[in-house]
């Protein structure tokens, strides 16, 4: 959790936002219990247990295919859970119930505002559809318009709201009725990158504002890691890793977490000081371990050499290939194959003057005190 929300990260935690839970009362009676158990056809099955309390905001993270949006679908009702899923919210089972009568509200990726509708009445129609008179209804959207500071375009069609305008009257459409688990998709996909900005910044207000559950899908670490107190990475229908950003950016379990937070990932077998990397070499790190372990390292840790340095005190030193660079921020990134497959970033100016291109031969080093080794 980031230090700036008032509320509990614990997945199964009851010390929560208010109200506040009973002491005596089962931490899975407040928040989100769900094992969503999906078949897509007969190439795909989604299982993937979820559990929050509320407060927390849990982004689920992956590659295209992943089953992201799959698991999204399933805590909205709209696709059924298959035998062995559950979906508890505040204690109450909702898999049978269908989704309009689960009190879950839903930001889609394209908002799917109702284009003939006013922003007021927009926002309305969720309050309206649980009861609610028009005019009340009216008086609730127009307080959430308020909130998100949208007062001035109530009256506004979809149609004449920015990017970042329609995303927040999706928000309040989606919160004016109350929801105990709140779902975004993709909710910053549709915005330009500057938008994307501010809209980030105020969508992570709104959900530390946010009292009860919220999960969001995205492709994008950094809207994970902004906005989320707790990642859950999904490859191939599994969880493969979940935990607080920083320790999924510090300890990544599998390749597409290491390329996602940029580092190189290597598994091995720890006897010491030494890693042994199976059809690789032996890596020296500053951790001192022994089995199963990972060994991290940014490219910004490795430093390159025409020729085979002399006295050079790193213990890490392989002979590579240059298979590709690309432009990465204002450096060069550069993948390497050989004894060792890594990325180097590198500044255009070092590139020049190494002279290196694809096909380039090069001595890469990485100083131990650098690489960083966890258990397996
Ligand atoms: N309606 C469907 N019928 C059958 N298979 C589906 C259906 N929708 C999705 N799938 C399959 O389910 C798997 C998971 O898809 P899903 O859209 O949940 O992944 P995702 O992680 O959200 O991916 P992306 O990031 O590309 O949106 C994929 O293999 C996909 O082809």
């Amino acid at each position: 959790m980031t230090d700036a929300r008032k509320k509990t990260s614990s997945a199964t935690g009851a010390t929560a936002a208010p109200p506040p839970a009973p002491s005596s009362a089962p931490a899975l009676d407040e928040g989100l219990d769900a094992r969503l158990v999906v078949e897509r056809g007969s190439s795909f099955r989604l299982d993937v247990t979820l559990t929050a309390a509320p407060g927390d905001v849990v982004a689920l993270l992956g590659p295209n295919g992943a089953g992201k949006t799959t698991a999204l679908r399933a805590l909205a009702g709209l696709v059924p859970l298959s035998d062995g899923g559950r979906m508890r919210l505040d204690g109450a089972e909702l898999s049978r119930r269908p989704p309009e009568s689960r009190p879950v509200g839903v930001v889609f990726q394209d908002y799917l505002l109702f284009p003939h509708l006013t922003a007021l009445d927009n926002v309305a129609f969720g309050p309206r559809c649980h009861g609610a008179s028009k005019a009340e209804a009216r008086a609730q959207a127009a307080g959430w318009l308020e909130r998100m500071g949208l007062a001035t375009h109530a009256g506004s069609k979809p149609r004449r709201l920015s990017g970042g305008q329609a995303q927040r009257v999706a928000l309040a459409r989606a919160l004016a009725t109350r929801p105990r688990l709140l779902l975004l998709d993709e909710p910053l996909a549709a915005l330009d990158a500057r938008t994307r900005l501010d809209v980030r910044a105020q969508l992570r207000r709104h959900l530390a504002d946010f009292e009860a559950v919220a999960v969001l899908v995205t492709h994008d670490p950094l809207d994970a890691m902004v906005l989320a107190d707790r990642l859950v990475v999904i490859e191939d229908g599994r969880i493969v890793q979940e935990g607080t950003p920083s320790d999924i950016a510090r300890r990544p379990r599998t390749d597409y977490i290491a390329h996602l937070v940029g580092l190189n990932l290597y598994r091995g077998e720890a006897e010491g000081h030494l890693v042994r990397i199976p059809d690789g070499p032996a890596l020296t790190t500053a951790d001192d371990l022994t089995g199963p372990v990972f060994v991290a390292f940014p490219p910004s840790a490795v430093t390159l050499h025409r020729g085979r340095p002399t006295g050079s005190s790193a213990r890490n030193l392989w002979h590579c290939e240059v298979t590709g660079m690309e432009a990465h921020g204002d450096q060069i990134r550069a993948s390497l194959a050989g004894e060792l497959s890594l990325a180097v970033d590198l500044t255009t100016v070092a590139a020049a003057e190494l002279d290196i291109h694809p096909g380039s031969e090069i001595w890469a080093t990485v100083k131990a005190s650098q690489t960083h080794a966890y258990p397996a």
